[in-house]
């Protein structure tokens, strides 16, 4: 069946054909409206642990990259916040545009960046990811905007390891990287009930989205985008604008752990 992706023929407007839950009742992204929020004093802060020795490999799977970890203990965890119990990191990846204009999943007040962080833990009350990926609190995902400014230099691994991911199904060993590196000095978050952005779109993630950014240079996301969608021998296609548009709240309110 025609594989799912992000250009004009199978892209995020055609993804509920084949994927009803597409216009479900808490979909993501969404456009985080901060007067609409509310302030929870009961929010607790977000805590990361995370193990460079967990981190495995680093691969192009056709619709972003993304870093991988080894997730059989509870090495790398997500803690406190809006959840309750311990998560694993999975994996992190990012999505982007085709210029610096565009690119994040969600917006604030309607304003797009240039690019958004996902790093994705699972809930271990369940025994692995795919048991969690389709339980209504299996996932918690932490997006992190990226914003254009000076080089940043903790993306640089990410950005030389790229040269042997650049077409689809590339992989390659990426051992010791601490994603601590890539958060915000803060950790002011905004949290709602929400799902993958990609499909198949299970409505199984507590979104916990920065509202600090970190930096990324011009110049750095021109290398985002000399990744592709294609495999080797297939015409080749940049791996641009990989985001899903904003989705209808549907009555959900978003929590602020700041005030
Ligand atoms: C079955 C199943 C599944 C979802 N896997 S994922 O959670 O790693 C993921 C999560 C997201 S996102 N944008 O919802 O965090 C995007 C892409 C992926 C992926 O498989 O590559
Ligand atoms: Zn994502």
């Amino acid at each position: 069946a025609d594989h799912w992706g992000y250009d004009k023929h199978n892209g995020p407007d055609k993804w509920g054909e084949s994927y009803p839950i597409a216009n479900g009742s808490r979909q993501s992204p969404i456009d985080i409206k901060s007067s609409t929020t509310t302030y929870d004093e009961k929010l607790t802060p977000l805590k990361l642990k995370y193990d460079p020795s967990t981190s495995l490999d680093i691969q192009n799977n056709g619709h972003s990259f993304q870093v991988s970890f080894v997730d059989d203990q509870n090495s790398s965890t997500l803690t406190g916040g809006p959840v309750t119990g311990t998560f694993r990191l999975k994996q992190f990846h990012f999505h982007w545009g085709s210029a610096d204009d565009k690119g994040s999943e969600h917006t604030v007040n309607g304003k797009c960046y240039p690019a958004e962080l996902h790093l994705v833990h699972w809930n271990t009350k369940y025994p692995s990811f795919k048991d969690a990926v389709d339980k209504p609190d299996g996932l918690a995902v932490v997006g992190i905007f990226l914003k254009i400014g000076a080089d940043n230099p903790k993306l640089q691994k990410i950005l030389d390891a790229m040269d042997a991911i650049k077409s689809k199904g590339k992989q390659t060993p990426f051992p010791n990287f601490d994603p601590s590196v890539l958060l915000p000095s803060s950790l002011d978050y905004w949290t709602y009930l929400g799902s993958l952005t990609t499909p198949p779109l299970l409505e199984s993630v507590t979104w916990i989205v920065c509202k600090q950014s970190i930096s990324v240079s011009s110049a750095q996301m021109k290398r985002f985008r000399s990744l592709l969608f294609s495999g080797d021998g297939e015409k080749a296609c940049c791996m641009v604008n990989n985001y899903r548009p904003p989705q209808p709240l549907k009555g959900r309110v978003v929590r602020a752990s700041f005030k």
